[in-house]
């Protein structure tokens, strides 16, 4: 297939392009989070299909939710919340509360339809600036650029629900537009803590606590702080990884006696790394392409990967399959459909993890059944991101670009 081999090509050289210039250890890490984003984005984004959920119901339902089940649904996201209480009272008083998350071109991902499904109103910050001062694609503005739209691509063809309540925002576009009221709030907070409590906050960075950090890391953090005013948000939904800043942000908002929006902060679980789907990889392997899945395989990949996937009949631990089905079936489809014949037991929907497990472990359901309903249901979630690369002359562009970036660099 000599067109899947030049589809190939194409995502090994954004990679390279995505981390060529680092000093070795950036460019591991970026790589581990690249990496992390190409599974892990499958995980967190919206399900494009309805579902009877009570999770995704329709916007128009709103007047229908009540203050608690807004909270149910937002509060249903975040693996620490803080406060409980506080959210409440936000989602009991404010209609249409601004919530945000961020990413530097390079990673990121968050659970959007539940917020928007309560009424939230989503701003993604695409954080090329931050990016730039984290030395990220060797701190070419360019470069950075053309990150930043292609995961842009990847969010939106994964399929989000109520796109008209989700604004991506450029971080550069969001300073510009109000520069003299951010800068003035970016030096108050500079002045506001010790180098160590800004020091502190490095790992929103992807930075270790002993790592010599340069002047534009240690502006990062006070910057963050003020995109989170500077956005009005009033939930901080980002992962668990940046929990620092968010709560730095909760007491300089108390320092400056509440005068702007009170942030609360809802921390996603940061998403673990996927093991690898062979026998005894702990994690993905970038030398291995055959022990992941990436968003731009295609369908004969999927399932020749998940085909030679390590699945022990009867054995559930240090079984990769049960692994994508935990962190990327169930939460997005609710469900985890078997098809299969008659003898083999017949077709069976399984409505939670603990079902399929216990029909695992007792052999009433084969390995075979099972990786080829795995692959159905990856194949399923791939096919808007395969179809917009394909189909749309600018998404494609895009790549073509970051292909060329490559070829003159
Ligand atoms: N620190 C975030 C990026 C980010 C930057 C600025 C923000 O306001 C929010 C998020 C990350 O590492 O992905």
């Amino acid at each position: 297939m000599g067109d899947q081999g030049e589809k190939n090509s194409s995502v090994d050289e954004i990679k390279a392009f995505l981390t060529e210039g680092f000093p070795e250890t950036d460019a591991t890490i970026l790589k581990n989070r690249l990496d992390s984003l190409i599974v892990n984005g499958v995980v967190s984004l919206s399900p494009t299909s309805s579902s009877s959920n009570p999770l995704e119901r329709s916007p128009s339902l709103l007047d229908d939710i009540t203050p608690d089940e807004r909270f149910k649904i937002v509060r249903s996201i975040g693996e620490e919340c803080i406060k409980d209480a506080e959210l409440m009272r936000l989602l009991k008083n404010k209609p249409e509360p601004i919530a945000y998350d961020g990413f530097e071109p390079s990673g990121g991902g968050c659970t959007l339809h539940r917020l928007t499904d309560a009424g939230c109103r989503v701003k993604i910050l695409v954080a090329g600036v931050f990016a730039r001062l984290n030395h990220k694609l060797s701190g070419d503005k360019e470069n950075i650029r053309v990150a930043g739209k292609y995961f842009m691509e990847i969010w939106k063809a994964i399929g989000m629900k109520n796109l008209d309540k989700v604004e991506f925002v450029w971080s550069s576009d969001a300073i510009n537009s109000r520069a003299a009221e951010y800068w003035d709030l970016v030096l108050d907070i500079v002045g506001s803590f010790s180098g160590e409590r800004i020091k502190n906050c490095c790992a929103i960075m992807g930075r270790a606590e002993n790592e010599d950090l340069n002047p534009g890391q240690l502006m990062y953090p006070c910057m963050q702080c003020a995109d989170i005013f500077l956005l009005e948000a009033d939930i901080c939904q980002l992962g668990m990884d940046q929990r620092k800043v968010n709560m730095l942000a909760r007491e300089y908002w108390t320092k400056i006696k509440k005068r702007k929006n009170k942030p609360r902060m809802l921390s996603q679980r940061t998403h673990n790394m996927l093991p690898g789907l062979k026998k005894g990889q702990e994690k993905m392997s970038k030398s291995d392409p055959s022990s992941a899945i990436f968003m731009e395989d295609n369908e004969d990949e999927v399932d020749k990967k998940i085909n030679n996937a390590h699945c022990v009949e009867g054995t559930v631990e240090g079984n990769p399959c049960f692994e994508y089905i935990k962190h990327i079936i169930f939460p997005w489809f609710q469900e985890f459909e078997v098809e299969r014949s008659e003898e083999h037991g017949g077709n069976k929907t399984f409505k939670n993890l603990e079902d399929l497990i216990s029909d695992y472990q007792s052999k009433k359901l084969h390995p075979v059944d099972l990786k080829a309903a795995l692959a159905k249901a990856l194949n399923r979630i791939l096919k808007p991101v395969r179809d917009h690369f394909n189909n749309d002359p600018e998404a494609k562009a895009l790549l073509d670009k970051v292909k060329e970036y490559k070829v003159t660099k």
